[in-house]
């Protein structure tokens, strides 16, 4: 082996080399590599040579790396392109994406995320009242369809404005569809093949791009009430890039469309996990409620985003789930400039993929004592998630600004990153805890819920997509709470 590189992790096959182990239960394998090479080694992904580095050194190194030593956009690109459209994103040098995420923010937090929550509870509320599913008193339900469903309704019921919700029902949702089935890891490697799939995606972009600027133009002619609350599209209609530019309407339906599909995988995913993990331990679920009594008073009176704040096992439910159901297991770069492995005499040559794994850590029990039990009240220790700081831990107020905002320094080091860090991390966390909280809260008050086979595990995790979810069919029993 050459002393210059992270060790390879050995292989039968040539080009498939470590892929298959890797696709199936990405946790599973850098488990027994850690075990064998350490937290950096090097595997064969579909013929790249990937190097995962794992731990808090991992993480740093790829997370905060320099821009000059790696690029997110040329692995990311080709895939998220044809989905998103022209000049967003990975479309589009980082700096711009950077601003991109400057502008979104207004739409993800503050007084445009306080006017969703309405939004969201009314959208679950008229699912649970006019779904088919839901006609009878009880019945079994596959619950990745219906948080699917839930995830669209209440994304659109907010980001995406009325327009698009009022059109959700016949056209979007199968525009949608062909969008997101060229949303899948083959096209990370053959993006371009013309097989039908594709040929869908990329006509159900121009069609969805187009009914975002007839929106966006119908909004310019008719003036909007005043009083409504501006939603994402009227914060980007006003919105300028750094250079004084107009973002175009072009880029503004590509961006909502990319926060649609975003929104929409991680959602669903972590939301049905929500559903299955209370479905194993039921009695949660009257905790939850017992919660919203207690906090909200015994009439229940709309949930508001205020709410929402002070419903702490909620909130822990979610942190615990995304803890070891996080959608995306692995972060990609394209490596620039060879990269010195710190302590190391290894050199990460440009060849190379990096991978991090943040949530990797959530997995290990010098972090999480017990880390493969889902127990929400591990978060009511506030030490809980905490890297043991050393005393002198100065750069603790540390921050840095990559254009859309301050993000600490130290959180990298941090064994608990479900939204990521650095340059790319996600914008879209508060908004997502929101969206997660009201669906919850609102499900909690309407229905009551078990696994179908109490004596049965929760399902095994379906890494193959995009973003891992639980691997299909997952039922539940419910019934409307009296
Ligand atoms: N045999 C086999 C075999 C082997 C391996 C495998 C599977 O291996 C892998 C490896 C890596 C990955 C990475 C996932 C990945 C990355 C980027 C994105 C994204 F860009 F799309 C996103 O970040 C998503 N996001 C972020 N926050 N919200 N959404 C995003 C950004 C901005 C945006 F506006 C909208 C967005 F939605 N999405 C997903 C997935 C699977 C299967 C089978």
């Amino acid at each position: 082996p050459d002393p210059h590189k992270p060790p390879v992790v050995f292989h039968w096959l040539p080009i498939i080399g470590s892929t298959i182990y890797y696709g199936i239960d990405p946790y599973k394998f850098f488990s027994e590599c850690r075990e064998k090479y350490g937290d950096c080694f090097t595997f064969y992904l579909l013929g790249s040579p990937t190097t995962v580095f794992l731990g808090s050194k991992g993480n740093e190194f790829i997370l905060n790396g320099k821009l000059r030593d790696l690029n997110a956009e040329e692995i990311y690109g080709p895939l998220t392109k044809p989905v998103f459209g022209k000049g967003v994103v990975y479309d589009c040098p980082n700096s711009k994406l950077m601003d991109q995420k400057r502008l979104l923010g207004p739409g993800l937090n503050g007084a445009a995320l306080k006017s969703y929550v309405p939004m969201f509870v009314k959208e679950v509320e008229d699912f649970i009242s006019s779904s088919p599913i839901f006609k009878p008193e009880t019945g079994i339900c596959d619950i990745t369809t219906v948080m699917a469903e839930i995830t669209t309704y209440t994304a659109a019921g907010s980001l995406q404005g009325k327009e698009i919700r009022d059109r959700l029902d016949a056209e979007v949702s199968l525009l949608y569809r062909h969008l997101d089935d060229g949303f899948a890891p083959i096209n990370f490697v053959l993006p371009w093949i013309p097989i039908p799939r594709n040929i869908r995606r990329d006509r159900a972009q121009k069609a969805m791009a187009k009914l975002y600027l007839e929106v966006i133009q119908q909004r310019r002619t008719k003036s909007r009430s005043s009083d409504e609350q501006d939603d994402m599209l009227d914060i980007l209609m006003k919105s300028s890039y750094r250079d004084g530019n107009q973002i175009p309407d072009e880029e503004i339906a590509n961006l909502m469309i990319a926060m649609l599909m975003g929104g929409q995988h991680n959602t669903s995913s972590t939301g049905s996990w929500i559903v299955l993990r209370l479905a194993h331990d039921p009695a949660l679920i009257e905790k939850l409620y017992q919660e919203q009594c207690d906090v909200l008073g015994p009439s229940l009176p709309p949930l508001t985003y205020d709410h929402l704040q002070s419903l702490t096992l909620h909130n822990n439910i979610i942190k615990e789930t995304l803890r070891l159901h996080t959608p995306i297991h692995s972060v990609l770069r394209k490596v620039k400039t060879p990269m010195p492995v710190p302590e190391t005499s290894w050199v990460v040559p440009p060849s190379h993929t990096l991978l991090a794994a943040p949530s990797f850590l959530g997995r290990t029990p010098e972090n999480f004592p017990d880390p493969m039990k889902w127990d929400p009240h591990r978060w009511d220790d506030p030490t809980a998630g905490l890297v043991p700081a050393p005393i002198e831990a100065k750069d603790d107020k540390e921050t840095i600004d990559y254009g859309f905002g301050a993000v600490s320094l130290k959180s990298i080091k941090s064994p608990y990153l479900p939204f990521g860090g650095g340059r790319h991390r996600c914008v879209a966390e508060k908004y997502a805890y929101t969206q997660l909280g009201a669906i919850l809260a609102t499900m909690v008050r309407l229905l009551q819920w078990e696994q179908v086979d109490m004596t049965k595990e929760v399902p095994p995790t379906d890494y193959s997509s995009m973003f891992s979810r639980p691997m299909h069919p997952a039922e539940v029993k419910w019934r409307h709470r009296k």
